[in-house]
Order: structure tokens, then sequence, then C-alpha cells
């Protein structure tokens, strides 16, 4: 029988495994040059800095080894969705999507209702199709928007069909259609745009005066729920089935049906830990149960719209081949960004281009991570199931479940099972559902399912599945990375280890591949040392690098200038700028020394017991000067913050050490200091920006004095540390 995918190594291998041997031989003599080379006890001659260098090195020397894991073999997979459709036709599984929003401040309604109604306008037959949102924030606004949206989507979704458009996130579709100032637009299209920006007005209204209209809480017996005393922290169960897929009357303005459509927020005590995102997952697992009760799940945040139509039928493509299809536990989309900049001050593109390179050299060692949005699972995989070889799908679940409850029956069923006592003494949370106690419950979610026998894949399709919102300041992004990288790195630091936990679950090289994420956070302190050392080294005149006239120094030379151009190589592949990629090696210097570090401190005072994981939520939206100033591709600092002044005390400090250091090189004209006068300049050059923000911007955004002032002390503390 023909495949339902196909899967193709990437091309270039050769090239690329024939440059890293060569890499592999360079850093062996690196560390070869520096074990040999320690200078004496005593003598003065920076001993101690000197095996610093060897530990930084040989750290990151191992870390590059690891890292090769998901380079050596890289896939792609192709999907044949037409002979899906010829070969299981009106027989395709039910499908339930959840979305989740946390914070009706951070996370608008208005974009939380475009990413629903995205989803809701797949191409998929509507009456398998159920859309669950989970609001953490409990917000009235946000109950209130999408029972607007249930009202906009009967004339949205047969527009959507009928005339073929992609992106389905109405507030996406209409502003790529202003850019591309099509005259030609029909008049169902501006019939539809109107009756969406009167919505969103309408939405807008409500959440500026913070009051919905009574008038308008008469409609639905939904908004009952809420009352003076209702907080976000602090409210019983609400479950609301807004569209019901199954009552016949359930249409769109064309007669045609929609899909079933229900909103809920799970209860909140205060005294009940809610667990985050894990949390509100696994209740709508369970609401979801007595409703459609679909064996196919997927899920996006609520900032990531749909952006391909056949985005489920894609997937359905692996988890319904007659041959691979039964092994395969979930369906991971790479996650994309609308708001890249081509000057990509935040990397942004990292997030793109790096982590889905990661994803698909995982794909061929056993599956990429679940990445916690945009991804499919098998409703049991998720509920614990191990793998067997015996294991069969039952597809028709769902479908022909005939439910006798009415809608009210059902809702209060649902609650029940949103209650915070209802996981009190089970196993959700542990061996049932996703898992708790790690700010990054998705990759160890992702773990525990390749443990129990599964594989995962990588669908990439040409057209992006989804489109988030990446960050578009420097504080969110920092906060972004600590918290991956702490939680991944608590987690590395625990039982669920990718060496221990994966130990005969999965292959060793698939642990390294997990490890990749899971030792970022540990990378800032070589990295810390190689910033600050050498270039204080060089002030005090201590060489730490083989003179220029030594062959020792060709090493050195070729591992650091043939890793980043490989770098630079691949960043222009993906289609990326010069300037775009110079910014990307800043940013990987500002994350490591930043996020990192925070991230290293956190996890191990986790460990420790002394503070709780938390789960800081990247805010969605920004002002009007600081998305100018994003857009313009200039850093947004503005006020006091400790991340800031560790950025600015590295690029003083080191504009310092280039400075005195040169001028006792031409004064005394020695030669031994070529390596660390370039890794200085390097590092001088690449802080242009940050000396611009402190010195001579005069924007909201520069970086305060207060920052200037505090960096500068430590810079004085910095120069009295002797180099021994
Ligand atoms: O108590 C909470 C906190 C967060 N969320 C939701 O979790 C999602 C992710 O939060 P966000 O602040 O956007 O974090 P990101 O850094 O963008 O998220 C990435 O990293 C997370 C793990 O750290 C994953 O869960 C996400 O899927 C992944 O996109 C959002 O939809 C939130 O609404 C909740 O539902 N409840
Ligand atoms: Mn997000």
């Amino acid at each position: 029988m023909e495949r339902l995918f196909a899967t193709e190594k990437l091309g270039g291998r050769a090239l690329y495994k024939f440059h890293a041997i060569t890499l592999f031989v360079g850093i062996c003599l690196v560390l070869y040059y520096r074990a040999m080379h320690v200078p004496a006890a005593g003598s003065g001659a920076g001993r101690v800095a000197w095996i610093g260098m060897l530990a930084a090195e040989l750290w990151f020397g191992l870390y590059w080894v690891i890292t090769q894991s998901v380079r050596w073999c890289p896939i792609r997979r192709r999907t044949f969705k037409d002979r899906l459709a010829a070969r299981y036709g009106e027989r395709l599984p039910c499908v339930d999507i959840f979305v989740c929003t946390a914070d009706p401040l951070t996370e608008p309604p208005s974009l939380t209702i475009s990413t629903v109604l995205s989803v809701m306008a797949y191409n998929y037959p509507a009456e398998k199709l159920s859309v669950y949102l989970s609001d953490d924030g409990g917000s009235i606004f946000t109950f209130y928007a999408l029972w607007e949206a249930s009202l906009f989507a009967e004339h949205w979704l047969p527009f959507c069909k009928r005339c073929d458009i992609e992106p389905r996130s109405p507030a996406a579709y209409f502003s790529e259609a202003d850019k591309s100032h099509d005259l030609h637009t029909s008049k169902e299209h501006s019939f539809i745009k109107g009756l969406y920006e009167e919505m969103i007005e309408r939405i807008a209204s409500a959440v500026m005066s913070s009051e919905i209209p009574n008038e308008i809480k008469s409609k639905h017996k939904g908004f009952s729920e809420w009352n003076t005393e209702t907080t976000s922290e602090n409210h019983q169960p609400i479950v609301q089935i807004l569209i019901d897929g199954k009552d016949i009357n359930a249409s769109d303005s064309k007669g045609n049906a929609l899909p079933t459509l229900v909103y809920m927020a799970r209860e909140k005590r205060p005294q009940y830990h809610h667990n985050f995102k894990a949390g509100a997952m696994n209740a709508l697992i369970r609401v979801s149960s007595v409703i459609s009760n679909s064996p196919i799940i997927m899920n996006v945040d609520c900032d990531m719209y749909s952006n391909n139509c056949d985005s489920i039928k894609d997937a359905l493509c692996f988890f319904l081949d007659e041959e691979m299809g039964h092994k395969i536990g979930f369906v991971q989309y790479p996650q994309n960004y609308y708001n890249l900049t081509k000057n990509n001050i935040y990397d942004n593109c990292f997030l793109v281009h790096d982590i889905k390179q990661d994803l698909m050299g995982m794909d061929s060692l056993g599956g990429p991570l679940y990445v916690g949005t945009g991804c499919f699972h098998r409703r049991e995989i998720l509920c614990g199931r191990r793998f067997t070889k015996y294991y069969k799908s039952d597809w028709d679940r769902g479908t022909t479940q005939q439910t006798q409850l009415c809608i009210y029956q059902t809702e209060e069923k649902a609650k029940s099972l949103a209650t915070c006592t209802c996981e009190y003494n089970t196993q959700w949370g542990n061996e049932i559902g996703l898992k708790y106690s790690f700010s990054v419950e998705d990759v160890l979610t992702g773990l525990a399912i390749h443990c129990r026998g599964w594989n995962s894949v990588l669908m990439s399709p040409p057209r992006s599945a989804f489109m988030g919102v990446g960050p578009t300041t420097l504080a969110q992004t920092i906060l972004q990375h600590k918290r991956w990288s702490e939680g991944i790195f608590s987690m590395f630091l625990s039982k669920y280890c990718p060496f221990f936990f994966g130990h005969g679950n999965i292959s060793l090289i698939h642990q390294m591949g997990y490890s990749i994420p899971g030792l970022w956070a540990p990378n800032s302190l070589p990295t810390l040392y190689y910033v600050i050392i050498p270039s204080l080294s060089l002030l005090k005149g201590i060489p730490l690098f083989p003179e220029i006239m030594s062959l020792w120094i060709a090493p050195f030379i070729y591992v650091s200038s043939v890793k980043n151009m490989y770098s630079l190589y691949e960043a222009l592949l993906y289609g990326q700028t010069l300037q775009g990629w110079w910014n990307g090696q800043r940013m990987w210097v500002i994350k490591r020394v930043t996020s990192y570090l925070y991230g290293v401190i956190d996890a191990i005072r986790n460990l420790l017991g002394l503070s709780k994981m938390g789960f800081a939520i990247t805010s969605k939206v920004s002002d009007k000067d600081e998305s100018q100033r994003y857009e313009q591709g200039v850093m947004e600092f503005g006020s006091f913050s400790p991340e800031y002044v560790i950025i600015a005390t590295i690029a003083l400090l080191n504009l310092l050490c280039l400075l005195g250091g040169l001028i006792q090189i031409v004064a005394g004209g020695r030669n031994m200091f070529f390596l660390q006068v370039i890794l200085c300049g390097v590092l001088v050059i690449i802080n242009v920006p940050i000396y611009e923000a402190m010195f001579l911007r005069k924007d909201r955004g520069r970086i305060p004095f207060s920052v200037t002032l505090a960096s500068s002390g430590f810079v004085i503390l910095a120069l009295l540390v002797p180099i021994i």
C-alpha cells in the first residue's frame, strides 16, 4: 500500500561531516595545548586563569560534541494528503483543539479569539472538530470575546471556505489584505471586514470601560457565572458550551455545520496550586472527555494562530499511515513568528531556524521535543499509555459516542472535572496528562512519551502551520530564555535527567539531543569567564593564548573562524542578512550572561528548595514607541534592571581593557596578545549598540543612568581582581 508520508535526508551532509571532523581535531589540539602549557605555580603568569580557560574550553568542546547529535542526520517529512482523502474519506477521526490563555492584559482577548477563529476554520469536516479555550485568567472579557467570536464564526467560516483564503485568523488576514492594497476586494470581503471591525470595537470598548453592557449579558446564561467576588485567583469552575456541534440548529450563515466551541476556566482557589499551563491542559483533557472525547488532541498557545488550513490533514497522514503510524505518539510543527524583522535584533531567528534545525535532527533519532504548542497528540498517549507492538487505535472514538446528556448535564459533569480537588490522590500530572513540577511541562511530557516507547515526528510544511508573536523587547527575550533554561536545567538536575530517565528507554544519541537545551543554562558560566578574564588579563599583561608566531595559534584560529563562518553560511542560507546574523551573535552573548546565568542560579535554588517554580508569562503587547524601536532594530532598555547592569558592565569592562591593552602593546611592542586583542576587540564591536544606548541615545528606551553608574562601580571592582 502506498505510504501516506515520505522521509527525506537533508542534502549537503558529507560536507558538513567533513567540516565537523576537522573542527573536532581542532578542538582536541586546543585542549591539548592548554593542558600541556599550564604556567608553573608561583610564576605570577596566571596559572589559575589558565586553568580556568582550560575548564571553559573543555566545557565548550564537550557541549559542541553533544550538539553534533542533532547535526549528523537531519530529516524532512512530506505528506500525501490526496491519498489520505482517497483512503479515509468520511472515516477521518474527530479532533479536539485546545487553546490556552492566561491573562487578558498581556494576552488581549481579541488576539485570543483570532487564534480560536483560525483553528475553527480548518479545512476539515466541522462536525468532527471541537475547539476548547482554557482561560486561566478567568476573565469575563475573554468569555465575552469568545461569545462574540462564536457569532462571528457563522460568517467567517463560510467566507474562509468559499473564498479559500489564508491565513484564517481574521486579524492576520485583514492586516495582510490591507498591506497588499488589493483594491478589487469583493463585496463579501468588505461586509465581513465590517463585521469583524465592529466586533473588535465592541470588545475593546467593553475592556476599556471594564464593564459589559447588561443588554449583552442578557443574551447568554454564561455571563451569570461572574459576580463582584470573582477574581482570577479565586472562582468556581466555569464550563460553557457556546456552540454545540451535535445540535442540528448550530449552523453557519450558509447552513453548514459549525465546530463545537467550549469556554473553560478551571476552578482556582488560593490554597490550591494550579500548576500553570500543564494544569490547564490536564483540565482540558478531562473536560473534553465528556464533551467530544476525540482520539486526537491538538494544542496551541493563544498567540499562535493557524496559518495553514491543512495542518490537521498533514498530521493525520502520520497517525493513519499503515506502516509506521501506530508508533507515532505526537506530531510537532515548528514555531514561527509573524513579527520577525530583517535585522533580527533579539535573535528571534534563533527561535525559528536554530530550534527547527535541532528538531529536524532529533526527528531521525526518535523524535523531536514536544515544544508546547502546535502539536498533535493521541489522547490515549497523553493519558499515559505505553507503546506495544499490538497497539491499534480506535479512530471511531468520539464520532459514534452518543451521549444521552443534555447540554446542561454535560456542562455540570464537565465542571466537576475542572475543580481543584478532582486531581487529589490521582496520577494526574504524573503518570497521566502533562507532567507538573517544571515550567517546561512540554519538554518533560515529550520525554516521558518517548520513554514509554513512542516516536514523534516533525512536520514542517512549506507554508508555516502556525504563526505566533515573538518577543519584541529585550526584557521579554531575557525573561523567556530564563524560564526555558531554568526549567530545562532543573529537569536535567532531577530524576528526569535525560541520561538517567532515558537510560534503556531511548537511545544515547536521543538523550544527547535532549541535553542540548538541557545544558543551555550552565553554558553561562564558561561564557562569562571567556568574556571577562581574557580581557582583564590583556589589561594586566598576562598572556592566555599562544603568541602569533607559534604554530599552536593555528587550531585556535581555525576553530573560532570556521565555526563562525559556518554559522554565517547557515544564516545566509535561511535568508537572514549579514546584519541579522551579527545581531544574533550579540544576543548569543547577552542571553548567556543574563538569562542562562539566572537560569543556573534559579535551578540550583529550586534544587535546594529555596524557591518555588514559577511561570512568568511573556507579554504579547508593547506600546507604540517600543514597537517602533523594535521595527527599526533599536534595542529596548528603558528601566533599571540587574540584567542590564550585567550587560553594561561587560561592555564597559571590555572597552576599558581594549584601550588599556592597546596602549601598553604600542608602548611595549609585545606580540603575545594577538588573540586576546582580537577577542576583546570583537566583544567591543559587538557591544557598540550598548555604548550607544548608554551614552548617545536620548529616547525612552536608552540605558538609564542608574544602570551606567552601577556598572561603572562593578567595572572598578573587576579591575581590582588580581589575575593569578
Ligand atoms: O498559568 C498559566 C501560564 C501560562 N499559560 C499559557 O501558556 C502559554 C505559553 O505562555 P507564554 O508566556 O506565551 O510562553 P512562551 O515562552 O511563548 O511559551 C513557550 O514555552 C512554554 C514553556 O515554557 C510552552 O508551554 C509554550 O507552548 C511555548 O510556546 C500561553 O498560551 C499562556 O496563556 C496558561 O495557560 N496558564
Ligand atoms: Mn508565547
